[in-house]
């Protein structure tokens, strides 16, 4: 029997006149998942959240959560996730106590015990009026009100900004907590290293159209590795040339640094050939992945590589 994917987008477009923001995308998200939905300004990830949770009309397509039509069953959907939006709207006169207690009302009912657990993880103080927060209290705060009624699914839009590096730890630790329990996690993000760190699947979307979706296991297998092997004395650069999975080999004296991909075999074949002294290995980050794998589109796209996967982990 399949399961009911817990979210589904069904070729969705949107346009916003003769501009498409949106432009037939399809996905599902299972129980049990954290996918990762990857991209940079702009290329329509909001969009897509505002279409599943009815926020705005489609164009065309088709947005399901937990089997239900998001057009139709709106507030039922409401109901059962936890939402985080990246634009946050809070009340300024409030404080952050007031705020969950009016938000658990219109839901119908606080568990205090829960709010209480998720504010010490967090450091939320609720005490102070939300006006006098920090960015990142007014995020702490955005985070215990998607999660205070133990919903089976949270859809986060950009959830890490403004939280500091130990609270975002905490954070993806909760978001794994509830994958573990088979809650669903839908995380919005354009910063390479966070879906790197906590997602099983990832979607990478830009300028409206979602170019591949992929496990993240799988997507790391793929990586290429770099090495460097220090010789005792200056290696012939040909000795490289045609070796089995192996790129962009360069030399510095007695240092040869090169990526390779698969077996690390026959790059030690040739290495032992010669007076090896060390070799140290290393995985490539995500948004070297990235773009390996996405170098066609982006070119196709006429883009600069660097601005497609800066160094600083964010995709431009
Ligand atoms: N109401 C609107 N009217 C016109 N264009 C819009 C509207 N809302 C969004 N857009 C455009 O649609 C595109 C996708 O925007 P969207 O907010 O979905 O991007 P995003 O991937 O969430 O980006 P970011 O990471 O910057 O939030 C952008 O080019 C944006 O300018």
């Amino acid at each position: 029997m399949t399961q009911t994917p817990v979210i589904e987008v069904d070729r969705l477009t949107k346009k916003y006149g003769q501009f498409t923001a949106v432009d037939d995308v399809s996905f599902a998200i299972h129980p049990g998942e954290i996918f990762g939905f990857l991209g940079p300004n702009g290329a329509g990830k909001s969009t897509t959240i505002r279409a599943i949770l009815d926020l705005i009309r489609p164009t065309s397509g088709a947005c399901r959560v937990m089997g239900l039509d998001s057009r139709h069953d709106a507030v039922e959907i409401h109901r059962r996730i936890g939402f985080l939006p990246s634009d946050l709207a809070l009340w300024p006169n409030l404080t952050g106590r007031q705020t969950v207690e009016y938000v658990g009302g219109l839901r119908g009912g606080v568990d205090w015990t829960r709010v209480g657990e998720l504010s010490e993880r967090l450091g939320a103080d609720l005490s102070r009026k939300v006006g006098e927060y920090s960015s990142g209290n007014r995020q702490k705060l955005g985070i215990v009100l998607a999660f205070m009624h133990s919903p089976q699914a949270v859809i986060l839009d950009e959830p890490i900004t403004g939280l500091d590096p130990l609270v975002q730890l905490e954070f993806h630790t909760l978001l794994r907590e509830m994958a573990d329990a088979g809650g669903t996690v839908f995380l919005s993000s354009h910063t390479i290293s966070e879906v790197e760190r906590v997602a099983d699947r990832v979607a990478f979307i830009r300028r409206g159209h979602l170019i591949a979706v992929e496990q993240m296991a799988e997507l790391q297998d793929k990586a290429l590795r770099r090495i460097t092997l220090e010789f005792g004395a200056p290696v012939p650069e040909r000795a490289f040339l045609g070796v089995s999975g192996v790129h962009e080999v360069t030399m510095d004296g007695p240092t040869v640094t090169a990526q390779y991909e698969g077996s690390m075999a026959p790059l030690l074949s040739v290495a032992t050939a010669h007076d090896v002294l060390s070799v140290s290995s290393a995985s490539v980050d995500l948004d070297e992945i990235f773009l390996e794998f996405y170098r066609d589109e982006v070119e196709a796209a006429g883009d600069d590589l660097d601005a497609a996967g800066g160094r600083d982990g964010r995709v431009a």
